[in-house]
């Protein structure tokens, strides 16, 4: 099970110590996490994912290149068709051994009708499913994980939204279950926070270890 911990802002160096999978990057203004400083150095085995909610693609593709992005999260309405443009521009203009992995997010309430994902099949590598909330993200709240059970697809998923310490123990329920065989990273934010961006590093350390307990 891989990790994403998102919504660096004051000390990503720090977080990065902590060698999550990927860091995530707020790049839609109206969020107290926005990123707008310089990138840290963060070791190359660590994905930086910038998180963009229904923005241009120009805007994008700047900040995949000002910042040496590995994915791009797109936390809005955005359509497949965007997605594959996204992709379609950025092969054209970056060296082929590059990647950009595109994480198209859905949020979840009570329900959730999966055929919306079929136009998505083709044109994203992962999906990240999200508790809908009054912002686009960052709400802090989880949504009923057992509405994975209906999930219809193969492509690997991030399960997000309100993850916290106190969701251990669902966590170890959840990744034992079979609604969970493509969920393939666990995503935190706003729960490891003592100020938003500002990550807490000694829970992010406990949440960790729970997490490597049960990946083995
Ligand atoms: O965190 C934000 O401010 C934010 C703003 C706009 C889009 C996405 C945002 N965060 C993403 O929301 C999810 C869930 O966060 P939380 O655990 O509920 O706080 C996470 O993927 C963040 O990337």
């Amino acid at each position: 099970m891989k990790l994403k911990v998102c919504g660096m802002n004051h000390n990503p160096s720090k977080v990065a110590q902590l060698r999550p999978d990927y860091l995530g990057f707020i790049f839609w203004e109206p969020s107290a996490r926005y990123f707008s400083g310089d990138m840290p150095k963060i070791p190359s085995q660590i994905k930086k994912v910038g998180v963009f909610v229904d923005t241009d693609q120009e805007y994008v593709l700047e900040k995949v290149s000002q910042h040496q992005l590995d994915a791009i999260q797109l936390h809005g309405k955005e359509s497949a068709k965007y997605c594959q443009q996204l992709k379609n521009s950025f092969l054209s203009f970056r060296a082929p051994s590059r990647n950009l992995d595109i994480i198209k997010v859905f949020s979840i309430k009570d329900d959730f009708d999966f055929s919306i994902l079929k136009d998505y099949e083709e044109v994203c590598d992962f999906y990240l499913f999200d508790t809908k909330g009054k912002l686009p993200g960052g709400n802090g709240y989880t949504f009923d994980w057992s509405v994975l059970e209906k999930y219809p697809s193969q492509k690997p998923y991030f399960l997000s939204g309100g993850i916290g310490l106190e969701s251990i123990q669902d966590l170890q329920e959840f990744l034992s279950s079979p609604a969970s065989k493509n969920c393939y990273a666990v995503d935190v934010n706003s729960k490891f926070e003592s100020a938003p961006g500002l990550k807490s590093i000694e829970d992010l350390k406990t949440f960790i270890e729970s997490l490597n307990s049960i990946r083995n």
